[in-house]
């Protein structure tokens, strides 16, 4: 049987898109400072799977990590509007805490929760709202430096560099997934840039299976459904990652499916 995988923030709202999705894929380890409900477990977990530790706890961290073949690392303050003092415990020291717990105990594979507002500023005044429709060209691919939006977009940026150290210093495969706007059900209402960047449950399920089952050394991605209004490149993800998106936001007259299929 292959070693479990373990997915910090399991109790969270991208954790149970994943959840929901591939609860039966894998043999998982699931984290989260709060305790999580018998509703928020798939089928096959049971309480000895689930640690109740905050991932700037070293020592919690190491011992929940150990024997894992990957990470999913999803735990910090998701809020574009956090404080310093939060992203800075949360997002920074608890990413650089869980890179050091897996790179001491052998993990292979390492996927971390970026963000969109790691480079929001390339959404200058000059070029929207047109970036956010269908006929815009312009594109982000990966490639381009941070442009972080707010403090909570720099603790993003900094989980990816923190990465790259931990991918060149320790052959750790890492993989940053700059996730655009996780939505259930339908893309957000009334809201292009969220239409644009519309991540649907399945979808991000699918992408953060790829990044267990892929192989890569170190990438960056971007996490959206195949919306036709994008600019964000998912052509990296389909490449590198195996991506092959199933929804597009252009298919949905708000809360409606325009097959009527959903
Ligand atoms: N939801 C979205 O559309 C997007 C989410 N992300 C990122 O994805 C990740 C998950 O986001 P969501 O599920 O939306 O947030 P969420 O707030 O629903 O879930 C985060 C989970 O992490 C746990 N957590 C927070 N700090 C922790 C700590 N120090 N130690 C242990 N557990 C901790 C919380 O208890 C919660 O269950 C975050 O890193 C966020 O920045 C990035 C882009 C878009
Ligand atoms: O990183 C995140 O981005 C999403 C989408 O950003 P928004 O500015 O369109 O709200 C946000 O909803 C989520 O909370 C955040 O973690």
């Amino acid at each position: 049987m292959d070693e479990p995988v373990l997915l910090t923030g399991a109790g969270g709202r991208v954790g149970q898109a994943i959840l929901r999705h591939l609860g039966e894929t894998f043999e998982w380890r699931l984290l989260d400072r709060e305790p999580l409900s018998s509703a928020k477990l798939p089928a096959g977990v049971d309480t000895d799977d689930v640690f109740i530790a905050d991932v700037t706890d070293d020592a919690a961290v190491r011992n929940v990590v150990d024997g894992c073949r990957a990470v999913i690392h999803l735990a910090g303050d998701p809020r574009p509007e956090a404080p310093w003092d939060s992203v800075l415990q949360n997002n920074i020291d608890g990413t650089q805490t869980m890179f050091e717990a897996a790179v001491e105990t052998g993990v292979e594979k390492f996927a971390f929760a970026s963000s969109n507002h790691a480079v929001g500023a390339y959404e200058t005044d000059t070029r929207t709202p047109e970036l956010y429709r269908p006929d815009d060209e312009f594109r982000l691919d990966g490639t381009e430096l941070p442009r972080p939006s707010n403090l909570y977009g720099v603790s993003k940026a900094t989980g990816e560099v923190l990465g790259r150290y931990y991918h060149d210093h320790h052959d750790l495969s890492v993989v940053n997934v700059r996730i655009g706007n996780l939505t259930e059900g339908h893309p957000p209402i009334d809201y292009e840039r969220g239409q644009a960047m519309w991540l649907s449950y399945p979808d991000c399920a699918h992408l953060f299976e790829r990044c267990v089952l892929a192989e890569y050394d170190y990438e960056i991605v971007y996490g959206i459904s195949d919306n036709d209004r994008k600019y964000y490149s998912i052509d990296r993800a389909k490449e590198v990652l195996g991506y092959d998106p199933q929804d597009n936001s252009a298919e949905w007259n708000g809360d409606e499916h325009i097959d009527g299929e959903r």
